[in-house]
């Protein structure tokens, strides 16, 4: 298998350093349109009706070849079909990521080992979808006999940001219950939900893989205490439910076994929203949604597993990402939903990608020898472009963006629309296209402005251009897109991980901290300290003189 520095990988870096025949760099894009115009309809691909187009990139068809090339070289397709043969791919854990078996139809047989993945899958999907529909009917009641009306799930992490993206994007009226997610240990964001909150008629998910994670625990604790003041603590156990691995913790907590729906460890928290995680959005969207959520990705998974490589939205967004951030040295990526309903998807893309690909070593334990995963950070168009733009469009840091795009809203107002849509399409081509200095002073002759001033202004209003975007077009955000849409993008992490050789399922960076965290609390109780670093003892002093009024 080709490491970085062989003859795969010299390919492409080679590109990027060198020139284009007409005398273009490596990183320019508006000679590529005047050379192809076909260029869009050969860096555009759809699948399922989701198109993403790479035109406004700087991927040349020889870059792009090169790049297959490479994943040839690293054997990408052999690799993901590894994992998708449950093979322990999260090589440090010694877990394989069958999250691809969570929207599998149950005749898949995706296996673990002897353990039979699509079986255990379908028991506990059937198990929710019962539990959904007794809550929605009203079967299932609270512990004063009154109808959930809202349902509260505590988690952090992937454990919260899926579902709460999810719920966030597909979330009406119409739907049955309202659904709300708190994962912050600080008691701000329980205190801000609480207010709309009536606990008679209030169901608790209490959603963690581990069961162990301090911000979850102590919500858990809190919300628990909410409730039992409410209903008394007998009433408490008809309000609660517990999604997690760790059956013996769920009943240490006192959440009675029916009223516990299981995952397994082949299942990372970043891609476990399918998962009974996911449970959230089939009480308060609906199982109908639930179901067609599984159904997208089901077919963007289809699409992964089946498409030739050089037609395959998971491995061409993967392979544009290496050329951005190996290729042109880009480490950020900003991800821009021109849909609010998708406000949250950053966050959820954040987790899914800068947990997984921000690895230095090499599955085998080595300094990687190029970079891994840029910096991934969004908001929604247009907000976006009256925030972070001005960076994008004349900073010194060019950053990629994906531009995401919906072509029929869910709401009647058409003139709205046709603005979101000119502005995320304004964007890309700005970016693109740029404005050069001979431009500018001839807009601004144009417009009689003096010499003088011209010559003032002039470089301030000069865009470089040549700043890549990637479009995702989808015809409408519904359960089943934004399923697809997710699934293209854990997909590409997967890719990633292949690409750079690096274990894209384990997150030993988030350890650290959750090991400091112990003795600083205790300082903060009031223990004697520990040795602490000068800044944090000095912090911790400083705190504690301003909480005596100090
Ligand atoms: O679901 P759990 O076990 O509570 O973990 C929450 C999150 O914490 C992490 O382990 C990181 O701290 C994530 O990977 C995970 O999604």
């Amino acid at each position: 298998m080709a490491q970085h520095g062989t003859s795969a990988w010299s390919a492409v870096m080679a590109l990027a350093r060198a020139e284009r025949p007409d005398g273009s760099a490596a990183a320019s894009i508006r000679p590529l349109f005047a050379a192809d115009p076909e260029r869009f309809a050969r860096f555009s691909w759809a699948a399922d009706g989701l198109l993403l187009d790479l035109s406004k990139t700087s991927l040349s068809p020889a870059v792009l070849a090169a790049l297959l090339d490479l994943a040839r070289a690293m054997d990408l397709p052999g690799r993901r079909d590894a994992m998708a043969a449950g093979a322990a791919v999260n090589v440090t854990e010694g877990r394989a990521a069958l999250h691809l078996a969570l929207r599998a139809p149950a005749r898949a047989g995706f296996r673990v080992g002897a353990e039979d993945a699509s079986a255990e899958v379908h028991a506990t999907l059937a198990r929710m979808r019962e539990f959904a529909v007794a809550v929605q009917d009203g079967r299932l009641r609270g512990a004063t006999g009154e109808r959930f009306t809202d349902v509260l799930n505590i988690g952090i992490g992937g454990s919260d940001l899926g579902p709460a993206m999810v719920a966030r994007a597909l979330w009406t009226p119409a739907a049955p219950l309202r659904a709300h997610y708190l994962g912050n240990v600080d008691a701000h964001a329980w205190e801000e939900i609480r207010p709309r909150l009536d606990p008679r008629r209030t169901l608790v998910l209490v959603a963690s893989k581990t069961f162990t994670t301090q911000e979850t625990m102590t919500n858990a604790a809190l919300v628990r205490g909410w409730l039992a003041a409410a209903v008394g603590e007998a009433g408490v156990g008809g309000h609660l439910a517990a999604l997690s691995t760790n059956l013996a913790a769920t009943a240490a907590f006192g959440i009675a076994p029916e009223r516990v729906f299981p995952f397994r460890d082949w299942v990372g928290g970043r891609f476990s929203l399918w998962s009974s995680i996911g449970l959230s959005l089939a009480i308060a969207l609906g199982w109908e949604a639930f179901d067609r959520l599984l159904a997208g990705a089901r077919a963007m998974d289809a699409h992964f597993l089946g498409a030739p490589l050089e037609a395959n939205l998971p491995v061409l967004l993967a392979l544009a990402e290496v050329w951005h951030v190996d290729g042109l040295g880009l480490g950020a990526r900003a991800v821009l939903p021109y849909d609010e309903r998708l406000a949250r998807l950053p966050a959820h893309l954040q987790q899914v990608e800068m947990e997984s690909l921000g690895k230095q070593v090499t599955l085998a334990g080595a300094p990687v020898a190029q970079r891994t995963g840029p910096v991934v950070f969004g908001e929604p168009g247009t907000n976006s472009q009256h925030s972070f733009m001005q960076l994008l469009h004349q900073g010194t840091t060019p950053v990629p963006a994906d531009i995401i795009l919906v072509a029929n809203p869910a709401h009647p107002h058409a003139d709205s629309h046709r603005k979101l849509l000119a502005n995320g399409l304004a964007q890309a081509a700005a970016l693109m296209r740029g404005k050069t200095l001979a431009e500018v002073r001839a807009e601004m002759a144009a417009a009689g402005t003096a010499e003088a001033e011209i010559a003032r202004l002039a470089p301030h209003r000069v865009f470089p251009g040549d700043r890549p975007t990637t479009t995702l077009l989808l015809p409408r955000l519904d359960a089943f897109t934004l399923g697809q849409l997710v699934a293209l993008y854990e997909n590409k992490v997967a890719c990633l991980g292949i690409l750079w050789d690096i274990n894209a399922f384990d997150q030993w960076g988030v350890e650290l901290g959750k090991q400091l965290t112990g003795p600083i609390l205790r300082a903060l109780e009031g223990a004697p300290q520990k040795a602490q670093d000068g800044s944090t003892a000095g912090l911790l002093a400083a705190i504690g003189r301003a909480q005596s009024g100090g």
